[in-house]
């Protein structure tokens, strides 16, 4: 259970059903995720193999975090058709020129070692060294071969997606950005929407810092019999964010899961946005000047 719940969380014991949105591509997204930062090795598998009997279906990852293996492992050990599972990898930056990009999701398609991955993403546009149209360019070359079902990307400014669609003719399915309610992002929301871009929230707990233990927040979950990060996900939810916790414990992946059976009022949505701060990043991590590599 949370420490900054200030109530029991619905922790239902069978494997909960995620509702399932569905991509530009026609493709089928659980409207909730694990992310995987940090859970890597023998603890990494174990976990993603847990949040998988325990309802998940969507797992995300990266070349950049060491932990394709384990999160393969994961996939396997958890006893459910991989069919019903999406597996997200990323692109990273040290990657983007076009052979070095597709060797690099060749290498993701065989330390994973479940066959094709679901929906690979560009992690970041790192628009100072410019080779990002390359990248995207390698991940539809990637999806015509094979090794990848859906493309989209992580970071980019609209100003990014812009340049892609322009040079391609292809708009990602999915933009992954920081989003919390301290940083709601809601104009870049709205642009990806209009776009057919579906929008995922990394960090969408604001990696557990003071979010969880803000007043207002702890108001709003009380109200509703809920925990804080239960609220704090519904709240994506609601608006239309597909949100990706990480969760390692068995009770947080389930407490995490637990948000389909309530509702946000008006007035609660209301009191949450005023939680924006124009500073809100939690990092800094600017994608306009942020370069990661
Ligand atoms: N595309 C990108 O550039 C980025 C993508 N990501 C992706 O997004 C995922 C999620 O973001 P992340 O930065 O990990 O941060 P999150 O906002 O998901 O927060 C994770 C932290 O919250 C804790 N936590 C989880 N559930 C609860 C709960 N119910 N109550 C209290 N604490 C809880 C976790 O603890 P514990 O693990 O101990 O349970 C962990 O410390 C990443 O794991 C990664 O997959 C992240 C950053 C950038
Ligand atoms: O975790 C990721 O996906 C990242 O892109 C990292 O930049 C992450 O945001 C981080 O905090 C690394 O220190």
């Amino acid at each position: 259970m949370s420490t900054h719940g200030t109530a029991s969380p619905t922790t239902p014991s069978s494997p909960v059903d995620v509702p399932q949105l569905t991509l530009s591509d026609g493709h089928a997204l659980p409207a909730i995720g694990l992310g995987t930062y940090r859970l890597r090795g023998a603890a990494g598998a174990d976990a993603v193999a847990r949040a998988i009997r325990t309802g998940y279906r969507l797992i995300d990852s990266a070349f950049s975090y060491e932990n394709e293996g384990a999160v393969g492992a994961g996939v396997r050990d958890s006893d459910v058709d991989r069919s019903e599972i999406t597996v997200t990898s990323k692109l990273p930056g040290r990657h983007h020129a076009y052979d070095q990009a597709l060797a690099a999701i060749e290498e993701s398609v065989y330390r994973m070692g479940i066959g094709p991955i679901d929906l690979m993403l560009v992690h970041w546009p790192n628009p100072l060294a410019g080779r990002y149209v390359e990248a995207w360019q390698a991940l539809l070359e990637a999806r015509e071969r094979g090794l990848v079902r859906s493309i989209g990307v992580s970071n980019f400014l609209p100003e990014h997606l812009e340049r892609i669609i322009a040079a391609t003719g292809v708009a990602p399915v999915v933009d992954q950005i920081e989003i919390h309610p301290r940083f709601p992002q809601d104009e870049a929301v709205r642009w990806n929407a209009d776009h057919g871009i579906r929008t995922e929230a990394w960090s969408p707990l604001g990696r557990a810092s003071g979010i969880l233990a803000d007043p207002v927040l702890q108001a709003i979950a009380r109200e509703h019999g809920r925990t804080v990060a239960q609220i704090v996900l519904r709240w994506h939810v609601q608006r239309g964010v597909v949100p990706i916790p990480k969760a390692a414990s068995p009770d947080r992946q389930r407490e995490n899961l637990a948000v389909f059976d309530f509702a946000l009022s008006e007035s609660d949505l209301a009191r949450i946005a005023e939680l924006a701060r124009p500073d809100g990043r939690l990092k800094g991590q600017d994608p306009a000047t942020y370069e990661e590599f």
